[in-house]
């Protein structure tokens, strides 16, 4: 992929999230116009209040800074294996920061597609039951090679992980499987599910939401070296190129060399 990605700076949190908010409305409506529906899938972490920031402010009222919820159908870019009410369910972050604070009345209500309680034991299985979830709405595995999200809303960790794919660990080999499951996550909770890199790539635009001066390490190995190229976060850039835009903040660019901008 020839392009770099989009770099987007801002003095903090409070000046970034009408900025995301533009960004992902400008992503509903093509996605609207498109095929009728918005399909996003979002990560945990510090993802879901930054979204919630963005999401619940006061728009102006016209039709382009408007949420239509009701066209939303919101997936996890990943989980972990745990109830569905338990304090590191990313389900219930979104829950908490999101959906319940949504005026349903208003702005309408996303279709939410959590993981099934029923597999939590077995993380291979989660995974494939999320898959067959994928399947369900974006059409059968054996006519399309990979489901098409219209904007996957990602964290980055601190050592470059992005979703539950972890730096040099074999899932992100993984051609084949559009969920994966992995047990021996090195971030608590071990058992998780997560997508794959190639369904992450094949997303019409990824954004990466990471700020504070705890990423600048990791943001310095991202944007300024080789071994950072191939972490994963590093592999979204490479593969995804200017489908990928990073939403972001002074502390955590400090002393990066990566061109930016601070409007969209
Ligand atoms: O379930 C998870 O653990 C998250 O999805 C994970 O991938 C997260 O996005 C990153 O760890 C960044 O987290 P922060 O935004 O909190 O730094």
């Amino acid at each position: 992929m020839g392009k770099s990605p989009n770099v987007y700076s801002f003095p903090g949190v409070a000046e970034l999230a009408p900025t995301l908010r533009q960004y992902v409305l400008a992503q509903q409506q093509a996605s609207i116009e498109r095929h009728g529906t918005f399909r996003v899938a979002v990560s945990g972490g510090s993802l879901p209040k930054t979204l919630a920031q963005a999401l619940l402010a006061k728009g102006d009222g016209t039709p382009a800074d408007t949420v239509d919820f009701n066209k939303w159908e919101i997936f996890f870019a990943d989980e972990r294996c745990v109830p569905l009410d338990h304090e590191d369910s990313n389900y219930k972050l979104l829950k908490d920061e999101l959906l319940d604070k949504i005026d349903k009345e208003a702005f309408g209500e996303p279709k939410v597609y959590p993981i099934e309680e029923k597999y939590l034991d077995d993380a291979q299985e989660c995974a494939d039951q999320y898959e067959k979830q994928l399947v369900s709405v974006f059409a059968a595995r054996d006519s399309v090679k990979l489901p098409l999200f219209d904007l996957l809303l990602l964290g980055c960790g601190p050592d470059g992980h992005t979703c539950s794919l972890f730096p040099e660990h074999p899932l992100l080999r993984e051609t084949d499987a559009w969920v994966l499951s992995i047990s021996d996550s090195p971030k608590p909770p071990p058992k998780r599910i997560t997508l794959s890199l190639p369904v992450v790539l094949h997303g019409a635009k990824i954004a990466f939401v990471a700020t504070g001066a705890g990423k600048k390490d990791i943001f310095k190995s991202i944007f300024e070296t080789e071994e950072g190229r191939a972490l994963p976060c590093g592999l979204v850039n490479e593969g995804a190129g200017d489908k990928v835009s990073w939403f972001t903040d002074n502390a955590a660019l400090e002393g990066v060399s990566v061109p930016r901008r601070g409007s969209l």
